[in-house]
């Protein structure tokens, strides 16, 4: 397979319990093509090892390493998944400067495989564009049921990413593209996106936001202080949907928090607040799919942005899986 990289068990060290006391005990690196159907919950890891979208889009470059930074640290955390529960590591899809679009269609077939195969994945980047394939293989795999089934966007992060892909397509083009096909394809474009700065998107991308009907809650506002309205906003969003299709943009985080990014946001929104909007989500039962994005080990701090993205891996999948 072209843009694929098979999982690296070098990757899955730490403290050995021989009792599947720790994650890197209990994952199964396993190659996308021997992916078995899932008999009960399973959840599969996938990288998106690129950052060319990150350097189109006149970014700090690194994030290509961002994928087996999180899935590392995500080892070396202590298991509660339930016995039962499967974890996988399924690789990750690679990346050239020259052909990013054939890495996001590649992502696109691998989340569409997954999604078939009863995994609930979880992508790990890379830079942003990761979302437009993402988006297209949870897309392939709904069409391909004929249900005509919707799905709504939720995006933490600082930026709209709704830049016009008009001369190539980048880190900051993601959900223009999705937009650009839904009105194509004569669909509702639903788009929520949790802590936007001012100080980070231009007045074109608020006016693009506006146009597109896009809701969103500013950085500001977007602290556990104001937790009944953020929840407010989510469920009348979640109501409207069938299936909903989360992305962390870790640069959202404050760099207190998050340092290892390409666009640091010093005035970024904290751990807590994306937590408890997850367990709203979750608790809704239409979460398909998840990734978190912009993971760049170059700028990072003692390994603390891998770890808060690790330990937001490590809540997604304890709590997906009923564990
Ligand atoms: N994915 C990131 N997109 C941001 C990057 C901002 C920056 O580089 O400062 C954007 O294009 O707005
Ligand atoms: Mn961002
Ligand atoms: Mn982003």
């Amino acid at each position: 397979m072209k843009h694929y990289e098979p999982p690296k068990k070098s990757l899955w060290t730490g403290r050995i319990s021989n009792k599947w006391l720790y994650l890197h005990e209990k994952v199964h690196c396993t190659p996308l093509t021997e992916i078995p159907e899932a008999q009960k919950k399973s959840i599969a890891l996938l990288g998106y090892a690129c950052d060319a979208g990150v350097h189109r889009n006149q970014g700090r470059v690194g994030a290509v390493d961002g994928p087996d930074a999180i899935k590392s640290s995500f080892g070396k955390m202590p298991n509660h998944l339930a016995s039962h529960v499967l974890l996988h590591d399924v690789g990750s899809i690679t990346c050239t400067n020259s052909d990013m679009e054939a890495s996001q269609n590649q992502l696109a077939e691998a989340v569409a495989s997954l999604l078939e195969k009863k995994q609930f994945p979880i992508v790990l980047g890379g830079g942003h564009d990761m979302a437009y394939g993402h988006y297209y293989g949870i897309k392939k795999y709904l069409d391909a049921k004929k249900e005509g089934q919707t799905i709504g966007i939720i995006n933490f992060d600082a930026h709209f990413d709704l830049r016009k892909n008009t001369e190539q397509s980048n880190s900051g083009t993601p959900f223009y593209q999705i937009a650009q096909d839904c009105q194509e394809e004569g669909i509702d474009f639903n788009y929520l996106c949790l802590g936007i700065r001012k100080d980070a998107n231009d007045r074109n991308l608020f006016q693009t936001a506006k146009d597109l009907n896009v809701i969103y809650v500013m950085a500001e506002t977007f602290q556990t202080t104001f937790l009944q309205e953020i929840t407010t906003f989510i469920n009348a969003f979640t109501k409207n949907v069938d299936h909903v299709y989360v992305t962390i943009d870790l640069d959202g985080f404050s760099s207190a928090f998050a340092p290892g990014v390409s666009a640091a946001s010093p005035m970024g929104f904290t751990p807590h607040i994306v937590l408890e909007c997850l367990k709203t989500i979750m608790s809704t039962g239409k979460l398909i799919s998840l990734d978190i994005a912009e993971m760049n080990p170059k700028y990072d701090i003692d390994g603390q942005t891998a770890k808060l993205a690790a330990s937001l891996v490590h809540h997604v999948a304890h709590t997906v899986s009923g564990s």
